[in-house]
């Protein structure tokens, strides 16, 4: 469930009304998602901009002040012919505004649907896509240090205490504190690094068939390896049954469909080993810290960490004969 805010008509009326989008027809809240409130917009349209929109509101976690950030990043990527949303700017020409005290912004519906069980055609689009993205970044004017890294896993996961983590699970403890320190000893330097999208679950993707149709929610994009983006996506698309069974084709086909448009240097090959452990360290410890500090009775369905768990392990005794 993802609408936390109720917007009443003459709200949104007077909101589509600051767009050179035509006029409101109808808003429906959308279920999915977590960190936002959503609406599928529909008004009677306007030349080249479509009647079909994503309304945002923004809730929690992200930083506001980030907003031009975020929302740059759509239109450099799109403007590149990235399959990522735009923004649609207001009649001033801002690309966000505010209802009461939160900040929202309207952005371009695509179409397709999010995949429960990729087929490897699916990963390689996935992996193409990615690949992409990558190559398209390199002149976007705008950059964002990653809040999301080894020193705030480390804080997520000691806020929630080892008696915390053991209510999740007796072995989490130890298992994320041991992690964090290889991590902390082994992690890479000096790859090539700029503005990646680091949350690209099937979740965030938006298929037509085999055809990747769009890339969304770039709400944890920051400057980082490009391997470790690989990383994250591999993690978060090459495995079923809660992450205890690896899925090898889906696998290669990402991997291939990545090396379509993005070769890997031999030290980025090397250290994803390394990099897809700390993939699986980061939705451990943001997972665990919204386990923790999540009433259980919350509109949100909480995530279980113990998900990455698994994948940790496999990374641990694979990872370095897989990425090979
Ligand atoms: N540009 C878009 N086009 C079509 N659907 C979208 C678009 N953006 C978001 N959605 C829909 O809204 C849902 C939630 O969006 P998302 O950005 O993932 O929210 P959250 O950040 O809260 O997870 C997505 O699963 C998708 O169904
Ligand atoms: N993908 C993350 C959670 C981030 O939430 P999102 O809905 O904004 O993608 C996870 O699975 O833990």
């Amino acid at each position: 469930m993802a609408v936390y805010t109720h917007l009443g008509a003459e709200d949104l009326a007077a909101l589509i009304a600051a767009y050179d989008v035509g006029e409101l027809v109808s808003a429906k809240g959308i279920a999915e998602g977590v960190s936002n409130s959503n609406w599928l917009i529909e008004t009677t349209g306007a030349e080249g901009i479509g009647a079909r929109f994503i309304l945002t509101m923004y809730e929690y976690r992200i930083d506001t002040a980030q907003l031009p950030f975020y929302l740059g990043l759509l239109d450099h990527l799109s403007a590149r012919d990235c399959p990522v949303p735009r923004t649609i700017h207001d009649r001033t020409g801002a690309a966000c505004r505010t209802i009461g005290d939160k900040a929202v912004a309207l952005i371009e519906f695509l179409p397709g649907v999010s995949v429960d069980r990729p087929t490897p055609a699916q990963a390689k689009a996935v992996g193409a896509a990615l690949a992409q993205l990558h190559g398209a970044v390199g002149d976007f004017d705008k950059s964002l240090a990653q809040s999301m890294g080894l020193a705030e896993w480390r804080r997520l996961l000691e806020d929630c205490g080892k008696e915390g983590l053991a209510d999740i699970d007796p072995a989490l403890p130890d298992l994320a504190f041991s992690e964090l320190g290889y991590l902390d000893a082994h992690w890479p330097e000096g790859l090539p690094r700029d503005v990646v999208h680091c949350d690209l679950f099937p979740d965030n993707v938006l298929m037509l068939g085999d055809k990747v149709s769009g890339l969304i929610d770039f709400y944890f994009a920051a400057e980082d390896f490009f391997a470790y983006d690989l990383a994250v996506t591999h993690a978060a698309w090459c495995f079923e049954d809660r992450g205890k069974r690896f899925r090898p084709e889906i696998s290669d086909a990402l991997l291939t469909g990545y090396a379509s448009g993005r070769s890997l240097s031999d030290a980025e090959r090397a250290a994803l080993p390394i990099l897809a452990r700390g993939a699986c360290m980061r939705f451990i410890s943001s997972r665990a810290y919204d386990w923790v500090n999540t009433p259980a009775d919350a509109l949100v369905v909480r995530k279980d960490p113990m998900d990455f768990a698994a994948r940790l392990d496999f990374y641990r005794e694979h990872g370095t004969a897989l990425f090979a």
